[in-house]
């Protein structure tokens, strides 16, 4: 099952009247691809094992996001809840818990994706997004990367910067991200 997604405001509000759904597809054509596992099995799960040795990724730690466990947890909730991007891809899988990563569509608005234990999602470098708590307000994530993890939050704007030029390219240009990246 495709995670829920929806289109929200500026600030994370849901839009007037019901809500408008983003299908999977429509996240596929700006380069967020997803995958759902089997959160009971944890890191010993076959089909992470072989998502993490198609795609290289060597590093993996887990973050707990709450405010009993996460160091300055204020400083961080409020820069996850800023608009960024990242030279890299972020990779998370969802452990437990839940929580919404807001990822800015073609036109500019927010699709909401709404993560749950066993959703694993990967956002292409250069997408501009934000992470928040949902009103469970505690979420178990699994942090990959391909080799020595570098987490810098680049705020918008960043146009000059080449992940970015590339991901706008991919996601403009006529052939499409998923031609592109494939
Ligand atoms: C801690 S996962 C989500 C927050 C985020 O976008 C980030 O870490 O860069
Ligand atoms: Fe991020």
């Amino acid at each position: 099952m495709a995670p829920q997604a929806w289109i929200v405001g500026e600030k994370g509000e849901d839009l007037q009247g019901p809500k408008e759904f983003v299908p999977l597809s429509k996240l596929e054509d700006i380069g967020v691809l997803y995958w759902q596992l089997d959160p009971k099995k944890s890191e010993s799960e076959e089909e992470l094992a072989k998502i993490r040795k198609e795609r290289g990724y060597s590093y993996m730690d887990l973050i707990e996001i709450c405010p009993d466990k996460l160091e300055n947890y204020e400083e961080k909730v409020k820069n996850f809840f800023t608009e960024h991007m990242h030279a890299d891809e972020e990779i998370r899988y969802c452990l437990e818990g839940s929580g919404y990563f807001d990822v800015r569509d073609k036109d500019d608005k927010w699709i909401r994706i709404w993560i749950k234990g066993g959703d694993m999602i990967i956002l292409p470098a250069g997408i501009y997004h934000r992470f928040t708590l949902d009103n469970a307000n505690y979420v178990k994530l699994m942090r990959l990367f391909i080799g020595e993890p570098v987490w810098t939050a680049l705020n918008r704007p960043q146009e000059g910067h080449p992940a970015r030029q590339e991901y706008v390219k991919n996601v403009m240009g006529s052939t499409g991200f998923a031609l592109a990246a494939h």
